[in-house]
């Protein structure tokens, strides 16, 4: 009898094709909203031969190397930083993730944060609502215009590219960094190649997409917010570790960039009392990057083939790159 673990509640029709496999039992944690306690999933992992895991699961090295049976985890997310990959390595443990399905849906959402930040529209929902819209007023929240200006993208990958081509809809200039080129972004949109200094440098919306690591931890921090123009824009659809929040608070209150569109914290859930939180140039919203009902309906079929295909001896249909 091989055992699955699942680590947050799925809807069961999606999950059918694991639940058809012969001599399995599956265990499903029972809610959506909130992760397995720590507690219960060192439990679980000592007798799981598969998980079914999520960003909010941490897979280090206390939790992987009391795993005995595991062979697969199988990871609703195209990030890993959760997992530690060098015990997942020494264990012969496969890892797989989501890439390309969710490549779209997180690239509308980064534009989406980068519009709805450089245009307001939270402060302008917030004055309909507060009931302080007394007339149409020539300058009253103005923001930067988007069409024709300059993207700066940290990480020119699936999503980076994906978000460069809605940028060239809006006949902006595309600027990107990486450690290194893009050959077909360059081709296809006329990306230009920058260190990140110029990028930092030359941008009107700096946007990170690139994954959370050691390479990656605070790239971003008072450095190179000076480096940034003062009537900049950070967009963070990565990982919330990419910025050093404390300076990104310093920042955004003196004026050294103007604001900023985040998705993704150091610490998520973010407190609602997180000092971040009370600017007023600070467009904020809950890691919600592939959440589209379509992606996310994706996402698990491809979890779930990953998942098998780890028990049953196949090539993985996405496994995560040895790093
Ligand atoms: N907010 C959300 O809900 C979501 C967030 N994400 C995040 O987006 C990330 C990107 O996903 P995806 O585009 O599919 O990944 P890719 O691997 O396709 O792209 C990542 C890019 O980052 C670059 N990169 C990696 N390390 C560095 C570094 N140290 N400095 C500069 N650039 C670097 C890589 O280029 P090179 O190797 O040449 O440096 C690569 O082009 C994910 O890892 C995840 O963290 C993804 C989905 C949803
Ligand atoms: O943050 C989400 C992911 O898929 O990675």
């Amino acid at each position: 009898m091989m055992k699955i673990l699942i680590t947050r509640k799925v809807p069961e029709a999606l999950l059918k094709r694991l639940y058809e496999l012969p001599n399995v039992e599956v265990i499903m944690f029972d809610k959506e909203d909130e992760p397995m306690p720590r507690e219960q999933l060192l439990a679980e992992l000592k007798t799981a031969d598969g998980v079914f895991s999520n960003l909010s699961d941490k897979l280090d090295r206390e939790a992987l190397e009391q795993a005995e049976y595991l062979k697969v985890i199988s990871t609703l997310a195209v990030g890993y930083d959760n997992i530690d990959l060098e015990v997942a390595r020494e264990k012969g443990i496969k890892i797989g993730h989501t890439p390309y399905v969710l490549t779209e849906a997180t690239a509308d959402l980064t534009f989406a944060l980068l519009l709805a930040t450089a245009r307001n529209l939270p402060q302008g929902q917030q004055m309909i609502k507060n009931n302080e819209w007394s007339s149409w007023s020539p300058f009253g929240l103005t923001g930067k215009q988007v069409y024709g200006s300059k993207i700066g993208i940290i990480g020119m990958g699936r999503i980076g590219l994906s978000v460069a081509r809605r940028a060239k809809g809006f006949s902006m200039d595309v600027l990107y960094h990486n450690r290194s080129r893009h050959e077909e972004a360059e081709k296809e949109v006329g990306a230009i190649y920058c260190s990140l200094d110029e990028l930092l440098e030359q941008s009107d919306f700096v946007v990170l997409l690139a994954p959370g690591s050691k390479a990656t931890y605070h790239m971003i921090g008072t450095e190179q917010f000076k480096k940034m123009k003062n009537t900049a824009y950070l967009i963070n659809s990565s990982r919330g570790t990419n910025v050093d929040e404390k300076a990104l608070y310093d920042a955004l209150k003196t004026g050294e960039i103007k604001g900023a569109g985040l998705d993704v914290f150091e610490k998520e859930p973010i407190s609602a009392d997180h000092p971040l939180l009370e600017l007023e140039n600070v467009l904020a919203i809950p890691h919600i990057g592939s959440a589209s009902i379509e992606t996310r309906q994706e996402m698990v079929e491809v979890t779930v083939s990953n998942l098998i295909n780890g028990l049953t001896g196949k090539e993985l249909v996405y496994e995560v790159p040895n790093q």
